[in-house]
């Protein structure tokens, strides 16, 4: 049997739980993990993909449930693919499956796919029978260094992204890096853009590390990948460990979140990937710091540099007008007291929460974002 190359984990106390991460282990971990995660879960077990994902994976993970000793009953569901199914009705079908195959409270719920069918598993996972067990198997990059772990799970609703959802730890996070060989370049792009949000909010050695290597990532360099997981995950896991329902420093793990999550919702969810509007919104958060004087032209040109030479989006889209900004980004979740509150770049590797940004500020930053880029 393969063995993972590394494990971290989420210290969560009683709830702490494992990311392994490693090739060709998605099938050869997968029992074991279950085993040792979940000891008492029942026969249950639900997959949950998209038929572009399951194509690919689907068959060994079923055939692993297959051969285990343990005796599962294995159903399986494919939501359509895309963000725009990250929603109420997606939700309400899966439920109906899991009504019609009498699912219990002791049933597992696997996320076997990208962000999308990761936060939409963890909020069946979270709200079935109120609260169920869950296993995210990640296979994009953004979903190995971001969506899997942590918790936090969602669907959109029209008027904003993520707005109806639970904080929901899953009992395991199984990272097979081999799948990425599968994703397309689009996507392993987005999957970056979280990855770069690590490097400027939290760590200054990694994004001079991303500067140097940011074409291995691009060229799925399986070194690279790997290293940038794996500090990408244990920066994550020791913020939610910290702070699991955001009370305070979790919040920096939204840089770039507030414009990004406005430029989704304006475009419908349809064109604009989540990892291409974070990073657009990072350049607009760099621009904001820059211009509130927390950071110097130099730092600001370093993070829009990086950005764009990782092929992502550095200008949002000009169609969108001041109170189409306003008026989004002011549903965002991180609103006190009806004051938008903005993730801001303080400094290489560190950044801060800011509340006290004026329309007139942001009206500079949007305008100068669609013109200068
Ligand atoms: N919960 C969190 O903390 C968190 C963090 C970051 C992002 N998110 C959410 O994650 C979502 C974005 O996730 P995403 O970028 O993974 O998008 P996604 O889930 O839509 O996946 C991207 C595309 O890649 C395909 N795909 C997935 N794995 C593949 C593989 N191995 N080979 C080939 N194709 C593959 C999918 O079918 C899809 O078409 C957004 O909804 C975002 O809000 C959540
Ligand atoms: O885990 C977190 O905390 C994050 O903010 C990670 C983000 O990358 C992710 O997109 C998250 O879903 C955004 O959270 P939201 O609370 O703004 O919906
Ligand atoms: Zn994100």
């Amino acid at each position: 049997m393969t063995t993972p190359h590394a494990t971290l984990h989420v210290e969560l106390g009683t709830r702490r739980y494992p990311i392994l991460i490693g090739h060709h282990i998605l099938s050869d971990q997968l029992i074991a993990l279950l085993q040792q995660s979940l000891p008492h879960h029942g026969r249950n077990i639900l997959v949950m993909s998209n038929p572009t994902v399951a194509a690919h994976y689907m068959e060994p993970v079923l055939q692993a449930l297959q051969k285990a000793d343990k005796d599962y009953r294995v159903q399986h569901v494919l939501i359509p693919d895309g963000e725009s199914y990250k929603n109420l009705a997606t939700y309400s079908d899966v439920m109906d499956v899991l009504v019609k195959h009498r699912f219990d409270r002791d049933c597992v719920i696997i996320a076997l796919g990208g962000g999308v069918v990761g936060d939409l598993a963890g909020f069946v996972a979270a709200t079935w029978q109120r609260g169920v067990q869950c296993v995210q198997i990640p296979t994009t990059l953004l979903a190995q260094v971001d969506s899997s772990v942590g918790g936090k799970t969602a669907v959109n609703h029209p008027g904003g992204k993520n707005l109806i959802g639970a904080f929901h730890q899953p009992a395991a996070v199984l990272i097979d890096t081999d799948v990425l060989t599968t994703l397309p370049q689009r996507e392993l792009g987005a999957g970056i853009a979280e990855v770069i949000k690590y490097g400027v909010m939290a760590d200054a050695a990694f994004f001079q590390w991303l500067q140097k290597n940011i074409q291995r990532l691009l060229d799925k360099d399986a070194e690279a990948l790997a290293y940038a997981i794996h500090t990408s995950c244990a920066i994550k896991a020791r913020v939610v460990a910290a702070d699991e329902t955001e009370q305070g420093q979790r919040a920096l793990l939204n840089l770039g979140h507030t414009f990004g999550h406005a430029i989704e919702a304006a475009t419908q969810y349809t064109s604009w990937l989540h990892g291409e509007a974070v990073a657009t919104g990072m350049v607009m958060a760099a621009r904001l710091s820059c211009l509130r004087g927390f950071i110097g032209t130099t730092y600001r040109d370093a993070i829009i540099e990086l950005i764009a030479q990782a092929q992502l989006p550095i200008a949002p889209p000009a169609a969108m007008d001041i109170d189409t900004w306003l008026d989004l980004m002011s549903r965002d979740k991180k609103v006190k007291d009806g004051t938008m509150r903005f993730i801001l770049p303080t400094g290489p590797g560190a950044a801060g929460i800011f509340s006290n940004v004026t329309q007139a500020e942001l009206t500079a930053v949007i305008t100068e974002s669609v013109t200068r880029s």
